[in-house]
Protein backbone atom coordinates (compact mmCIF):
# COMPACT_ATOMS: atom_id res chain seq x y z
CA UNK A 1 0.00 0.00 0.00
CA UNK A 2 1.04 3.70 -0.77
CA UNK A 3 0.40 5.96 1.53
CA UNK A 4 -2.02 8.42 0.51
CA UNK A 5 -0.70 11.90 0.04
CA UNK A 6 -2.45 15.27 0.51
CA UNK A 7 -5.91 14.67 -1.69
CA UNK A 8 -7.75 17.27 -2.28
CA UNK A 9 -11.73 17.08 -4.01
CA UNK A 10 -13.58 19.82 -5.45
CA UNK A 11 -17.42 19.38 -6.83
CA UNK A 12 -16.40 20.57 -9.62
CA UNK A 13 -13.82 21.57 -12.07
CA UNK A 14 -13.79 25.32 -12.44
CA UNK A 15 -13.15 25.22 -8.60
CA UNK A 16 -10.22 23.54 -8.44
CA UNK A 17 -8.54 25.30 -11.68
CA UNK A 18 -9.16 28.54 -9.88
CA UNK A 19 -7.70 27.14 -6.32
CA UNK A 20 -4.93 25.72 -8.11
CA UNK A 21 -3.86 28.76 -10.24
CA UNK A 22 -3.84 30.75 -7.11
CA UNK A 23 -1.91 28.44 -5.86
CA UNK A 24 0.80 28.00 -8.28
CA UNK A 25 0.91 31.64 -8.81
CA UNK A 26 1.31 32.22 -5.02
CA UNK A 27 4.65 29.79 -5.18
CA UNK A 28 6.01 31.21 -8.09
CA UNK A 29 5.99 34.90 -6.86
CA UNK A 30 6.91 33.38 -3.64
CA UNK A 31 9.95 31.99 -5.55
CA UNK A 32 10.48 35.12 -7.20
CA UNK A 33 10.49 37.09 -4.19
CA UNK A 34 13.23 34.72 -2.52
CA UNK A 35 15.72 33.67 -5.11
CA UNK A 36 14.63 36.29 -8.05
CA UNK A 37 13.43 33.84 -10.55
CA UNK A 38 10.69 30.54 -10.71
CA UNK A 39 10.67 27.53 -13.12
CA UNK A 40 7.39 25.97 -13.67
CA UNK A 41 7.05 22.79 -15.53
CA UNK A 42 3.61 21.64 -16.84
CA UNK A 43 1.98 18.76 -18.59
CA UNK A 44 -0.10 18.35 -21.94
CA UNK A 45 -3.18 16.46 -22.46
CA UNK A 46 -6.88 18.17 -21.94
CA UNK A 47 -6.61 18.44 -18.59
CA UNK A 48 -4.84 21.48 -17.77
CA UNK A 49 -6.01 24.33 -20.48
CA UNK A 50 -8.72 25.96 -18.08
CA UNK A 51 -6.57 25.52 -15.55
CA UNK A 52 -3.48 27.33 -17.80
CA UNK A 53 -6.34 30.16 -19.15
CA UNK A 54 -6.19 31.26 -15.57
CA UNK A 55 -2.85 31.06 -14.84
CA UNK A 56 -2.02 33.02 -17.84
CA UNK A 57 -3.81 36.09 -16.32
CA UNK A 58 -2.31 36.12 -12.72
CA UNK A 59 -0.68 39.25 -11.82
CA UNK A 60 2.83 37.53 -11.09
CA UNK A 61 6.23 39.11 -12.23
CA UNK A 62 6.06 35.81 -15.26
CA UNK A 63 9.29 37.99 -16.87
CA UNK A 64 11.06 35.80 -14.21
CA UNK A 65 9.39 32.59 -14.37
CA UNK A 66 10.93 29.84 -16.98
CA UNK A 67 8.36 27.23 -18.15
CA UNK A 68 9.02 23.76 -19.95
CA UNK A 69 6.83 20.81 -20.08
CA UNK A 70 7.11 17.33 -18.36
CA UNK A 71 6.93 15.67 -21.64
CA UNK A 72 6.54 16.17 -25.31
CA UNK A 73 5.17 14.11 -28.62
CA UNK A 74 8.58 14.20 -31.32
CA UNK A 75 5.98 16.17 -33.48
CA UNK A 76 6.07 19.74 -35.28
CA UNK A 77 5.19 22.40 -32.80
CA UNK A 78 2.59 23.70 -35.42
CA UNK A 79 0.96 20.21 -34.47
CA UNK A 80 -2.32 19.73 -32.97
CA UNK A 81 -0.45 16.82 -30.88
CA UNK A 82 2.31 19.37 -29.98
CA UNK A 83 2.33 20.21 -26.13
CA UNK A 84 4.13 22.98 -27.07
CA UNK A 85 1.53 24.69 -29.27
CA UNK A 86 -0.70 23.66 -26.45
CA UNK A 87 0.92 26.12 -23.85
CA UNK A 88 1.87 28.46 -26.51
CA UNK A 89 -1.96 28.92 -27.20
CA UNK A 90 -3.38 28.77 -23.55
CA UNK A 91 -0.75 29.77 -21.34
CA UNK A 92 1.91 32.10 -22.94
CA UNK A 93 -1.00 34.21 -23.17
CA UNK A 94 -1.77 37.87 -21.45
CA UNK A 95 0.48 38.30 -18.54
CA UNK A 96 1.79 35.20 -19.28
CA UNK A 97 3.49 35.91 -22.53
CA UNK A 98 6.44 37.45 -20.75
CA UNK A 99 7.20 34.41 -19.02
CA UNK A 100 10.33 32.42 -20.77
CA UNK A 101 9.50 29.27 -22.28
CA UNK A 102 11.71 26.55 -23.17
CA UNK A 103 9.98 23.30 -25.23
CA UNK A 104 11.17 19.84 -25.68
CA UNK A 105 11.21 19.32 -29.39
CA UNK A 106 13.95 20.39 -31.64
CA UNK A 107 14.98 20.11 -35.04
CA UNK A 108 16.71 16.60 -35.03
CA UNK A 109 14.26 14.26 -35.78
CA UNK A 110 13.98 11.25 -33.64
CA UNK A 111 14.06 12.26 -29.55
CA UNK A 112 16.83 9.87 -29.25
CA UNK A 113 18.57 12.08 -31.59
CA UNK A 114 17.21 15.23 -29.71
CA UNK A 115 17.91 14.70 -26.01
CA UNK A 116 21.30 16.06 -25.50
CA UNK A 117 20.04 19.54 -27.28
CA UNK A 118 16.61 19.75 -24.89
CA UNK A 119 18.71 18.70 -21.82
CA UNK A 120 21.24 21.45 -23.02
CA UNK A 121 18.24 23.60 -23.42
CA UNK A 122 16.98 23.25 -19.42
CA UNK A 123 20.69 23.80 -18.23
CA UNK A 124 19.59 27.30 -17.39
CA UNK A 125 16.40 25.99 -15.94
CA UNK A 126 16.44 27.47 -12.38
CA UNK A 127 16.21 24.05 -10.65
CA UNK A 128 14.97 22.24 -8.29
CA UNK A 129 11.71 23.18 -10.41
CA UNK A 130 9.37 25.28 -8.08
CA UNK A 131 6.36 23.86 -9.33
CA UNK A 132 5.39 20.73 -11.49
CA UNK A 133 2.06 20.12 -12.54
CA UNK A 134 1.16 16.49 -13.73
CA UNK A 135 -1.19 14.62 -15.54
CA UNK A 136 -2.41 10.94 -15.34
CA UNK A 137 -3.00 8.82 -18.12
CA UNK A 138 -5.72 6.28 -17.37
CA UNK A 139 -2.82 2.94 -17.76
CA UNK A 140 -1.13 5.32 -14.53
CA UNK A 141 1.06 7.21 -16.91
CA UNK A 142 2.46 9.78 -15.83
CA UNK A 143 4.90 12.40 -17.87
CA UNK A 144 5.76 9.69 -21.01
CA UNK A 145 6.42 6.89 -18.66
CA UNK A 146 4.00 4.26 -20.48
CA UNK A 147 4.19 0.81 -18.79
CA UNK A 148 4.08 -0.22 -22.73
CA UNK A 149 7.38 1.73 -23.48
CA UNK A 150 10.42 -0.24 -23.97
CA UNK A 151 12.32 3.04 -22.04
CA UNK A 152 10.05 2.73 -18.82
CA UNK A 153 12.92 0.96 -16.80
CA UNK A 154 15.32 3.61 -17.74
CA UNK A 155 12.78 6.62 -17.06
CA UNK A 156 12.22 5.59 -13.73
CA UNK A 157 16.14 4.85 -13.00
CA UNK A 158 18.38 7.11 -15.34
CA UNK A 159 20.35 9.68 -13.60
CA UNK A 160 19.53 12.50 -16.68
CA UNK A 161 16.96 15.16 -17.26
CA UNK A 162 15.18 13.68 -20.10
CA UNK A 163 14.61 10.64 -22.13
CA UNK A 164 13.71 9.38 -25.58
CA UNK A 165 10.56 7.07 -25.00
CA UNK A 166 8.35 4.46 -27.66
CA UNK A 167 5.13 3.92 -26.33
CA UNK A 168 3.88 0.96 -27.63
CA UNK A 169 0.26 1.81 -26.98
CA UNK A 170 0.44 5.53 -26.94
CA UNK A 171 1.01 7.60 -30.97
CA UNK A 172 4.31 9.75 -31.21
CA UNK A 173 7.80 9.16 -29.68
CA UNK A 174 8.21 11.52 -27.21
CA UNK A 175 10.48 13.52 -25.04
CA UNK A 176 10.09 13.08 -21.09
CA UNK A 177 11.57 14.59 -17.99
CA UNK A 178 12.95 11.59 -16.10
CA UNK A 179 11.57 10.55 -12.47
CA UNK A 180 14.84 11.85 -11.00
CA UNK A 181 14.11 14.90 -12.89
CA UNK A 182 10.58 15.05 -11.85
CA UNK A 183 10.92 14.33 -8.10
CA UNK A 184 13.84 17.25 -7.43
CA UNK A 185 11.42 19.55 -7.34
CA UNK A 186 10.14 21.56 -4.30
CA UNK A 187 5.95 20.93 -5.39
CA UNK A 188 4.22 18.62 -7.52
CA UNK A 189 0.58 18.67 -8.27
CA UNK A 190 -1.19 15.07 -9.69
CA UNK A 191 -4.40 17.21 -11.70
CA UNK A 192 -7.00 14.81 -12.52
CA UNK A 193 -10.59 15.00 -13.42
CA UNK A 194 -13.39 12.51 -13.23
CA UNK A 195 -14.33 9.02 -11.77
CA UNK A 196 -12.42 7.35 -14.19
CA UNK A 197 -9.33 9.25 -13.06
CA UNK A 198 -10.25 9.18 -8.95
CA UNK A 199 -10.22 5.39 -9.66
CA UNK A 200 -6.79 4.67 -11.22
CA UNK A 201 -5.76 6.62 -8.70
CA UNK A 202 -6.90 4.92 -6.12
CA UNK A 203 -6.00 1.63 -7.87
CA UNK A 204 -1.93 3.40 -8.24
CA UNK A 205 -2.06 3.46 -4.01
CA UNK A 206 -2.49 -0.45 -3.71
CA UNK A 207 0.82 -1.26 -4.08
CA UNK A 208 4.36 -0.15 -5.07
CA UNK A 209 5.11 -1.73 -8.71
CA UNK A 210 6.35 1.43 -10.54
CA UNK A 211 6.56 -0.23 -13.92
CA UNK A 212 2.93 -1.40 -13.92
CA UNK A 213 1.40 2.23 -12.46
CA UNK A 214 4.79 4.75 -13.39
CA UNK A 215 2.38 7.66 -11.24
CA UNK A 216 3.09 5.18 -8.56
CA UNK A 217 7.35 6.90 -8.66
CA UNK A 218 5.22 10.06 -7.35
CA UNK A 219 3.00 8.68 -5.20
CA UNK A 220 4.87 6.33 -3.44
CA UNK A 221 7.63 8.65 -2.15
CA UNK A 222 7.55 11.30 0.27
CA UNK A 223 10.65 13.26 0.02
CA UNK A 224 8.62 15.57 -2.66
CA UNK A 225 5.12 17.09 -1.93
CA UNK A 226 2.25 15.81 -4.02
CA UNK A 227 -0.59 17.23 -3.51
CA UNK A 228 -3.30 15.26 -5.66
CA UNK A 229 -6.09 18.25 -7.01
CA UNK A 230 -9.22 15.68 -7.91
CA UNK A 231 -12.39 17.05 -9.55
CA UNK A 232 -15.28 15.51 -10.17
O1 LIG B 1 1.50 14.71 -23.36
C1 LIG B 1 0.72 14.15 -22.63
O2 LIG B 1 -0.23 13.48 -23.03
C2 LIG B 1 0.91 14.28 -21.15
O3 LIG B 1 1.74 15.15 -20.61
C3 LIG B 1 0.36 13.14 -20.35
O4 LIG B 1 1.18 12.65 -19.35
C4 LIG B 1 -1.00 13.59 -19.81
O5 LIG B 1 -0.83 14.41 -18.71
C5 LIG B 1 -1.89 12.42 -19.48
O6 LIG B 1 -1.93 11.56 -20.59
C6 LIG B 1 -3.30 12.86 -19.14
O7 LIG B 1 -3.90 13.39 -20.28
P1 LIG B 1 -5.35 14.01 -20.26
O8 LIG B 1 -5.30 15.26 -19.46
O9 LIG B 1 -5.67 14.30 -21.71
O10 LIG B 1 -6.25 12.98 -19.67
Amino acid sequence: MIKESVFKSFDNKTALEHQLAERIANQLQAAIDVRGKASLVVSGGSTPIALFELLSHKAIEWGDVYITLADERWVDTESDDSNEKLVRQHLLQHRAAAAKFRGLKNMFATPEAGVDMTIEHLANFPKPFDVVVLGMGNDGHTCSWFPCAPEIEQALTTQALCLAVNPGAAPHGRMTLSKKAVLASRQIYLHIVGEQKLAVYRQALENEDEKAMPIRAVLGQHSTPVDVYWSA
